[in-house]
């Protein structure tokens, strides 16, 4: 019989005790109590890596918790949970860092708010950019609702322009460019924004770049490549008119330093170039000409908010229309255009926030279809207690955890969950709308909630009662919408369309 060399004998040692170390470590890991939405997430990330990168997280975690309940593991240190007392409160208003997986927002080497991982840096950059996005500055900005009348005014034109050569119209390209022209005034000032608005065809191509150019930026989003080599995900043309706008913004500035609110809203850029000093300085007043890393910084920001603003915008703006026009929703498009005619054309934030059919349609659809679907990563610096009664895991510092919307919002708490029903706003109780309140995450909670949200809100709105006011759609053969790519509502594309309708003109 052949004897093992001392060499053999240590190597086979070492292996066994590296075996042995591994299933303690596995049979003893507190994440054990989770169920396993794969067989090999106890030992590898492999299955949750392959959903991302083809794109089908959202879904696939969603229906691994409609199998295996609230808590569900992805990976050896990865949960997902899905629950308001045991998931968002300890998780988002427990304020755990987030992880790397923002790090792709950064352009110019400087994170924006988004990506900032330490909580005071977090709230440093907060502070110059929540007052011109807080609920009250967009409510109380004469110039500003003065500017949204006019380009709802420059949207009914857009669409009658489209109605020349077809009632059936594609209606993503007048969204993106809805959103593109809006989130761009508002950020960058009056004539600094782009206005798409006025040239649907080159909205079209863009929008087109988009969709193509996204995947590949995705996917480099998820693999292990270093920071310092990722760019944001816009497109190359997305960039341009960011770049453009902000040339105009300065030159504005530049030109009449000290035109005030009366007469003009105060951009996100100004108010913002006027404020960042102190993040780089400490000391003195802001400087009319910024520094070079102070360029980079806003640039980086802004950046974000426009990529941040328009992509969730059209995709709720998109599930909306598609939802409105199909034959079974019907009378929600008749009792929206009842509701909104009792407002004048150019109807303030104020005015359209208290329409009830309105809100309820806007919220239902992202309940249905949240513009942010997937996973919010945080990781746990410290052991965390997660899940609701019956289904508790603790779990230690270091693990990654999140909550997604596309499950929160198909709870039990919602009726028919995967159902349209904008009713369910309306007509029940105050203690049951208190409740899906509080599963609704469709812009996230705690110190990272959305920063825009009232923003997009407004957009949505204004756009909403703009185009019901005057058009009624209809869904066409090609219409198709779901939860569309990894962890983003999108409408999948069907022979080239998105949410291709059919519209005709109703009113005057
Ligand atoms: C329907 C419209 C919108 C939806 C559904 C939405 C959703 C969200 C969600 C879910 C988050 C949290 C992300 C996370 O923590 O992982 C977020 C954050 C953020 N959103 Fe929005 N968003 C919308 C519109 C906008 C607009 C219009 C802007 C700006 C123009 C904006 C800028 C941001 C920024 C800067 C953050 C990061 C906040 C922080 O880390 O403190 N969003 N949004």
């Amino acid at each position: 019989m052949a004897t093992l060399s001392l060499l053999e004998v240590v190597s086979l040692f070492a292996v066994a005790v590296g075996v042995v170390t591994l299933g303690w470590r596995i049979l003893n890991s507190p994440l054990y109590a989770a169920n396993d939405a794969h067989w090999s997430v106890k030992f590898t990330g492999a299955w949750i890596w392959w959903q991302r990168v083809t794109e089908k997280e959202a879904q696939a975690v969603h229906d691994a918790h409609v199998r295996l309940g609230p808590v569900v593991r992805l990976g050896p240190k990865e949960l997902s949970i899905n629950d308001v007392d045991g998931g968002l409160k300890p998780i988002y208003d427990g304020r755990l860092p987030k992880t790397n997986f923002y790090d792709v927002a950064s352009s110019y080497g400087e994170p924006p708010m988004v990506a900032i991982r330490g909580e005071k840096q977090h709230q440093m950059r907060k502070r110059l950019v929540a007052k011109p996005y807080g609920k009250s500055t967009l409510m109380h900005d004469q110039a500003w609702n003065a500017e949204q009348s006019r380009l709802a005014d420059e949207l009914v034109k857009a669409l009658d322009g489209q109605l020349k050569t077809s009632s059936d119209i594609e209606l993503y390209d007048i969204f993106y460019a809805w959103a593109v022209t809006t989130t761009s005034a508002y950020i960058f000032g009056a004539n600094a924004g782009s206005n798409l608005l006025c040239n649907i065809p080159e909205a079209r191509r863009v929008r087109e770049e988009y969709f193509t150019q996204r995947t590949p930026q995705f996917i480099s989003a998820v693999l292990p490549i270093p920071t310092i080599f990722r760019q944001w995900t816009g497109t190359q043309a997305e960039i341009q008119w960011i770049w453009q706008s902000q040339e105009r913004a300065e030159k504005a500035l530049q030109s009449a330093p000290k035109q005030t609110s009366e007469d003009q809203w105060t951009s996100v850029y100004s108010f913002m170039k006027t404020s960042i000093s102190p993040e780089t300085s400490k000391q003195g007043p802001p400087a009319a000409q910024l520094s070079a890393r102070e360029t980079a910084i806003v640039s980086s920001e802004l950046q974000d908010h426009m990529i941040a603003g328009i992509d969730t915008s059209i995709a709720a703006l998109g599930a909306c229309a598609w939802l409105l026009s199909l034959e079974s929703n019907r009378q929600w498009q008749d009792r929206l255009r009842e509701e909104v005619k009792q407002v004048p054309t150019a109807a303030s934030f104020a005015q359209l926030e208290q329409l009830p059919v309105l809100n309820a349609i806007v919220k239902e659809s992202l309940r249905l279809f949240p513009p942010v679907a997937g996973g919010q990563p945080r990781v746990t610096d410290k052991p965390v207690l997660v899940g609701p009664e019956g289904h508790r895991v603790h779990v230690p510092a270091g693990v990654k955890v999140h909550t997604q919307a596309l499950t929160l919002h198909r709870s039990e708490v919602f009726e028919r969950p995967d159902q349209f029903c904008p009713e369910r706003w309306l007509d029940s109780s105050s203690d049951r709308v208190k409740e899906m309140e509080r599963w609704f995450w469709a812009f996230g909670s705690g110190t990272r909630r959305c920063v825009g949200e009232h923003l997009g809100l407004s957009n949505i709105r204004l756009a909403i009662t703009t185009i019901w006011r005057t058009f009624e759609t209809r869904e066409t053969q090609k219409t198709k919408f779901t939860v569309g790519k990894g962890t983003i509502s999108l409408p999948l594309p069907n022979g080239g369309d998105f949410i291709r309708l059919h519209v005709k003109r109703v009113g005057s």
